[in-house]
This record gives structure tokens, C-alpha cells and sequence, in this order.
């Protein structure tokens, strides 16, 4: 249990997403979700916060009707969007290159959506609607430009290969960040101060639910 009063599971195979949470020193689970990220939606924001939430829900209605009680899920996908174009993780190096191509000496967003999913009520039954809540951030990104050569070195270290926009701003591809505007954990796959203060609000509703439980025992 964490201080904020219940179990937080982290729908996510991401190892940042991971050191993200025990970066702020958070208690958590991992369960990774493995659902599809084919999205219909071309609008950033909406793309994310519905991949987000669909982890979530596959994650949190797999769980035992017993662990779902005190525990909220969480869900997160990340993307970046530049000239139009919505990159997700290159399927292989070629499409790394392309994508390196398009963002190198430009200005991107990255957009990062987060779904927060409870069981709202002990009582609550199976298809009832639960405690649910979306959000994203967006962070701009400005990088030098970088040259045919560099990008195939970049490219070589393997590390644009699983994350979006085949870069990690954490990583090497520093060296080739001019200016950001926003939170940087947000680039990173986790915003991760939005995210601990929509935690606190879900253990506000819980403590008030003791209140009235509290009460309807007198
Ligand atoms: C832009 C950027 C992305 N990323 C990573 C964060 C995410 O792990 C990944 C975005 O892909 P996602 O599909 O959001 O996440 P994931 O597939 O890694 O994990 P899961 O779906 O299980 O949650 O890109 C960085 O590590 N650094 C960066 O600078």
C-alpha cells in the first residue's frame, strides 16, 4: 500500500514508466496490457488518452473481483506528432531513420495520456461504471539539426527502437535537444507530476466514502 492509501497497478511494460513511479517514490505493481495500439482517431490527444484508457480497462478487468477492491490502474501511451504526422514506436530501423529525419532542426509535440481506473463503489457489480479518470500533457520539443551520419549512429545504438518517435530525450538523443516547453518526464512516457496530483484527488474520494461509511454506522 502506498501513502495514498490503496494499490497502484502500472499497466505498462515500459521500464521508464517503472522509474518514473519509483523515482517519486510510489508503491506499485506492474502488469503490462498487451492490447492492440491501432488507433482510428488522428488527433493526438485523443489517440493517447484512448490508448491509455483501453489499458486500463484490459488490465483492470482481468484483475480477481477481490483485488480490484482498493486498487486503481493505471494506463499511459505516448506519441509525438510532428508536420502532421502521429509517430508511435518505429517497427524497425529504416522507419527510425524517417522519423529521426522529420524531427531533426524542427519543433515537435509529444503528447502522453494517462487513464486512471477504480472500482468506484465496494458494492459495485460487474459492467457497472467505474471510478474512471483521462488526462494528457503535451510538451513541445525543439532539436538541433542532425546529419545523415549522426542519425545512422543513433539509429545503430538501438536505443530509438522502442520509443515513440525513435528517440529517448533520457538517453543519448540529449545531445541533440535544443529547448523543450513542458515537462520533460511527459517526453520521457510519464507526466509525472499531473499524474501524482490526480492520484491524491482519488484518495480524497476514498477517505470521504469512509466518512460516510463511518457515519451510516452511528
Ligand atoms: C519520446 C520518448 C518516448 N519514450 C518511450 C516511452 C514509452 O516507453 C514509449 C512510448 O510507447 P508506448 O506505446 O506509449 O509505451 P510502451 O509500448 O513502451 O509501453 P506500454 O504500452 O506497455 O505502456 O516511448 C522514451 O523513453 N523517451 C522519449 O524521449
Amino acid at each position: 500500500m502506498n501513502k495514498l492509501g490503496y494499490k497502484l497497478i502500472l499497466a505498462s511494460a515500459s521500464p521508464r514508466r517503472r522509474e518514473l513511479l519509483d523515482q517519486i517514490g510510489m508503491e506499485f505493481e506492474v502488469m503490462p496490457s498487451g492490447v492492440e495500439e491501432k488507433m482510428e482517431s488522428t488527433v493526438p490527444y485523443e489517440m493517447v488518452m484512448e490508448l491509455s484508457a483501453r489499458k486500463a480497462r484490459d488490465i483492470f478487468h482481468r484483475l480477481s473481483p477481490e483485488k480490484r477492491n482498493g486498487a486503481v490502474v493505471a494506463g499511459a501511451d505516448t506519441v509525438v506528432a510532428v508536420e502532421n504526422k502521429i509517430l508511435g514506436k518505429p517497427k524497425d530501423e529504416k522507419e527510425a531513420q524517417e522519423m529521426l529525419s522529420l524531427l531533426q532542426g524542427r519543433t515537435h509535440q509529444v503528447y502522453t495520456g494517462v487513464t486512471l481506473i477504480w472500482k468506484e463503489h465496494a458494492q459495485q457489480t460487474e459492467g457497472e461504471e467505474m471510478g474512471k479518470t483521462s488526462f494528457y500533457e503535451r510538451t513541445d520539443v525543439t532539436m538541433y539539426p542532425m546529419s545523415e551520419e549522426e542519425i545512422c549512429a543513433y539509429v545503430e545504438s538501438g536505443e530509438p527502437m522502442d520509443k515513440a518517435g525513435a528517440y529517448g530525450i533520457q538517453g543519448k538523443c540529449a545531445a541533440y535537444v535544443k529547448e523543450i516547453n513542458g515537462d520533460f518526464y511527459n517526453v520521457v512516457g510519464l507526466p509525472i507530476a499531473r499524474l501524482y496530483q490526480e492520484m491524491k484527488k482519488i484518495s480524497l474520494v476514498h477517505e470521504h466514502r469512509g466518512d460516510m461509511n463511518a457515519a451510516s454506522q452511528e
